[in-house]
């Protein structure tokens, strides 16, 4: 580690934050965060037991009435603030999410770019809360439409976006005027421990957000989904964990919100513009080292382009540079931990033996650290692991299609449903495919559509709600009717 990173460790706090104080566990129990890059313990952080996750719902409980009661022009002007101290600060959690996380620096600041963005999008949204005044069609009354904080809500995040996915949940849920507890992921915890600092610096009131760590999820986690005083669940992870939660929520009726898994179809037509189509699925595939929800996960290509598809992309994949994302001119880092290595090389090997011919890659590079060669394979069998499940690392399978009717039903061909990626020159084609295919969203032309103001999330087995865009504070309202009769 360099001095630097020793100084910025020193600045993150270990402790858990509930109602406004670090506190060490209850138990005094502390849980290691690791560098992917080397396999180095980065250092120990608290580990919450389930006492604690009843601390941090009785503080996100005290807090709530009097900052839903907060004016909507103060609770915008903390995230306002939030977002201005995160800009100043950009380079400390570039740095912090490089070391626990692994990506490279140049895309973690691209990530303290996109989820600083949620906390200024969403200080604008918090005075746009309106409601409805108008007469009942009888004409003998008043209706008013009015939306309330739904109340305390329970924030999971997952380790792959360490801020931006904190930031998507966290700022809408302030914005309502709602009060949260939040559970980062155990493999990346130090972002949002350094994240909510920073909102105690710009004078959040206590009890508003409160963070437990644990390396115990499930156990720490059920009895805060089972507490009648949770209104919310807001869950971004995969949908194996997310059918559990969802089962556990519908006990206490709570409102979901459910950013789950993808497996998304990336589909080039014939009359695509090759070298567009090549750009789009180096973002699509290897954005975040292929750790992505939206990630390219089986790539449609028409069967007359397809091998000149894989050789222009073969030649970009082969110019990444691997290695510790803080060092000088590396383009693609680690992957989050050996568990993943195992499953990466589990798919490729899976499709290797059905009969998929290896383009570059397929093995993970000699020396310490959770790396895996960034990876292409074609001609890859249709029952190939990598083209039925999520990846979630970096290999491109190609397969091929005849006719759009084909391309359609290749690309509908899962549970899954949260992005599909076009590529044709054809705009009339483009439109029959944003139609046609099973998705939350789409990228015609382009391998990146995130956004703060994009409702992000997906259909099927996707998820339910959305995040960002004007969509996203209504996961966190309620309408609330009156009539009052005309006297
Ligand atoms: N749709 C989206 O917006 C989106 C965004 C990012 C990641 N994801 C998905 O997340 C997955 C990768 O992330 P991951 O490996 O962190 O997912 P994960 O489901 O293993 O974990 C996500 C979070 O849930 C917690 N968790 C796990 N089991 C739990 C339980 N029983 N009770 C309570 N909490 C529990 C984890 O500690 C972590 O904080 C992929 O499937 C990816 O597609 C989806
Ligand atoms: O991993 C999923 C989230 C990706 C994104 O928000 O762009």
């Amino acid at each position: 580690m360099s001095e630097n990173e020793v100084a910025l460790l020193a600045k993150v706090p270990t402790g858990l934050y509930i109602g406004g104080e670090w506190r060490e566990s209850s138990t005094g129990k502390t849980l290691p965060v690791y560098d992917p890059a080397t396999g180095v313990e980065l250092i120990r952080i608290a580990d919450a037991s389930v006492e604690d996750g009843a601390a941090a719902m009785d503080a996100a409980v005290a807090a709530q009435e009097s900052w839903a009661a907060t004016a909507p022009r103060v609770r915008g002007e903390i995230l306002r603030r939030a977002f201005d101290l995160l800009q100043e600060r950009k380079e400390e959690f570039a740095l912090l999410m490089t070391i626990e996380m692994g990506k490279p620096l140049a895309e973690a600041r691209g990530e303290v770019g996109y989820g600083g963005e949620f906390l200024r999008w969403f200080s604008e949204e918090a005075v746009r809360i309106s409601g409805r005044y108008g007469q009942n069609p009888e004409g003998t009354g008043h209706m008013i439409v009015t939306q309330r904080p739904v109340g305390p809500c329970f924030l999971i995040t997952p380790w792959n976006f360490p801020l931006a996915m904190a930031t998507r949940k966290i700022a809408p849920a302030l914005a309502a005027g709602c009060t949260v507890v939040v559970k980062p992921a155990e493999l990346t915890p130090l972002t949002t421990l350094f994240f909510v600092k920073l909102l105690e610096e710009v004078g959040l009131p206590a009890g508003v957000v409160n963070v437990i760590t644990t390396s115990t999820s499930s156990t720490v986690s059920a009895p805060i989904i089972a507490d009648p005083r949770l209104r919310k669940l807001s869950f971004t992870g995969s949908t194996a964990v997310g059918q559990r939660l969802l089962a556990q929520a519908a006990q206490g009726v709570l409102r979901t919100s459910m950013e789950l898994g993808g497996n998304a179809p990336f589909v080039v037509f014939d009359d695509a513009d090759l070298d567009t189509a090549v750009d789009g699925a180096m973002l699509a595939k290897f954005r975040n080292t292929g750790q992505a929800c939206t990630a390219a996960n089986r790539f449609i290509v028409h069967e007359s382009i397809a091998a000149e598809f894989g050789r222009r992309l073969t030649a970009r994949v082969a110019e990444f540079s691997i290695g510790r994302g803080t060092d000088d001119g590396v383009t693609f880092g680690p992957l989050v931990n050996e568990a993943a290595v195992e499953s990466t090389d589990a798919m490729v090997k899976d499709a290797l033996e059905r009969g998929a011919q290896l383009l570059i890659g397929g093995a993970r590079p000699e020396g310490p650290g959770s790396f895996y060669q960034p990876t292409v394979l074609t001609n890859v069998p249709a029952e190939s692991r990598l083209l039925q499940e999520e990846i979630f690392g970096p290999l491109v399978g190609i397969t091929t299609f005849q006719s759009e009717d084909e391309a359609v039903r290749l690309a509908n061909a899962t549970e899954y449903g949260l992005i599909g990626y076009v590529f044709t020159t054809d705009l009339a084609r483009g439109q029959r495919m944003i139609d046609r295919l099973d998705t939350g969203m789409m990228g015609l032309n382009t391998g990146l559509v995130s956004n703060a103001a994009a409702p992000f999330g997906g259909v099927k087995q996707s998820g339910l709600g959305r995040e960002g865009s004007l969509e996203g504070i209504h996961e966190y309202l309620s309408t609330k009717y009156t009539l009052i009769p005309a006297s």
